[in-house]
């Protein structure tokens, strides 16, 4: 189906107002907007980035999703994934997680491990195995995307760098490439017709450094608006990518930039009869980066870790990258 084709995002709904980032600008080191960034970063911890040249290979992701949910039950059962997380993908075949549910009504991930793509055609680092038609669209429709996702990453990292006084390039040495990762594309089906207002994924940080959300249009993702209560809806707008802030930068920089509370529901109004697809990129630290303050590396850091609270506050105790190790 064309996008034009599925219902707008309803406009009476009360939406959190995003700052929105001009990716072209930030590559080619634009002061201004640089200061955007780093605002959204610092703030909120969500913004909406855009200029970024994903457009057509997130088109191909989507693609790959749906023809890698619609191979037979069979061929899915061989391939049935664990991420880091713990959540089953494709449909969650073999998940208690989806026990009693109707294939029609699973949540569906396709996982696939940034280090995967990067070794391709060798298969030296794999976390998983996938079915053949991932493989075949490696070149064609993965390694651009997570190529690309990552080159991005690289930029905002040192914008990152230069504002926290870090030496140059210091985030992105632990967020290497030659270093494993649990950095990951990550393709997520929510079917249709869901009852209104169903949580989908509960309240939650992202446990890594930075996430990207590309949606078809489709809204039901949710921020807790700092200082409320209130969960605000961020709306989807067409070319624009949602970015956040995950726990790991925020222990990292002393608390300075922002992991903001989100969760998702049932895409709104009328948007609910259709599947809602979100197509993320997830950039973790290497496997061997301890979290933790980075207070040795820049006095601004010291400062806020130190304001954040006691030693034995969370910034400058030491966290081990593995997403399951630590919480916020
Ligand atoms: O699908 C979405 O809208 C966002 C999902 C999310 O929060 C996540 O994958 O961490
Ligand atoms: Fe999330």
């Amino acid at each position: 189906m064309s996008y034009a084709a599925l219902p707008e995002f309803p406009a009476d709904i009360v939406t959190e107002s995003l700052r929105v980032v001009d990716y072209e600008l930030i590559e080619n080191g634009d002061e201004k907007e640089m200061n955007m960034l780093w605002e959204a970063a610092t703030t909120l911890g969500f913004w909406y980035l855009m200029n970024h040249g994903l457009e057509q290979m997130v088109e191909k992701m989507f693609d790959m999703g749906e023809e890698t949910l619609s191979l037979t039950m069979e061929e899915k059962m061989g391939y049935e994934q664990e991420s880091p997380f713990g959540y089953a993908s494709f449909e969650g075949l073999r998940s208690k997680f989806h026990a009693g549910l109707q294939l029609s009504e699973r949540i569906a991930l396709v996982n696939i491990a940034k280090d995967d793509v990067i070794a391709w055609p060798k298969q030296v680092r794999s976390r998983c195995v996938y079915p053949s038609n991932i493989y075949e669209r490696m070149d064609s429709t993965i390694a651009p995307f997570v190529r690309k996702s990552t080159k991005i990453s690289e930029k905002i990292l040192n914008v990152f760098d230069s504002k926290l006084g870090l030496p140059e390039g210091f985030l992105n040495r632990l967020h290497s490439a030659q270093e494993p990762s649990a950095s990951e594309a990550r393709t997520i089906k929510v079917p249709k017709n869901l009852p209104a207002g169903k949580l989908i994924f509960e309240a939650h940080t992202d446990s890594g450094s930075l996430s990207y959300l590309h949606t078809r249009g489709l809204g039901g993702l949710q921020i807790l608006s700092p200082g409320t209560d209130k969960w605000h809806y961020v709306k989807p707008i067409t070319g624009y990518t949602i970015c956040n802030i995950g726990d790991a930068l925020t222990l990292l920089s002393g608390g300075i930039l922002h992991s903001c509370i989100h969760r998702v529901l049932a895409a709104p109004g009328s948007q609910v009869a259709y599947e809602r697809w979100s197509q993320m990129f997830y950039l973790r630290p290497g496997e061997s980066v301890m979290l933790h303050a980075l207070s040795d590396r820049s006095l601004l850091i010291a400062e806020a870790a130190d304001k954040s609270g006691k030693p034995e506050s969370k910034f400058n105790q030491v966290h081990i990258s593995t997403p399951r190790t630590f919480r916020l």
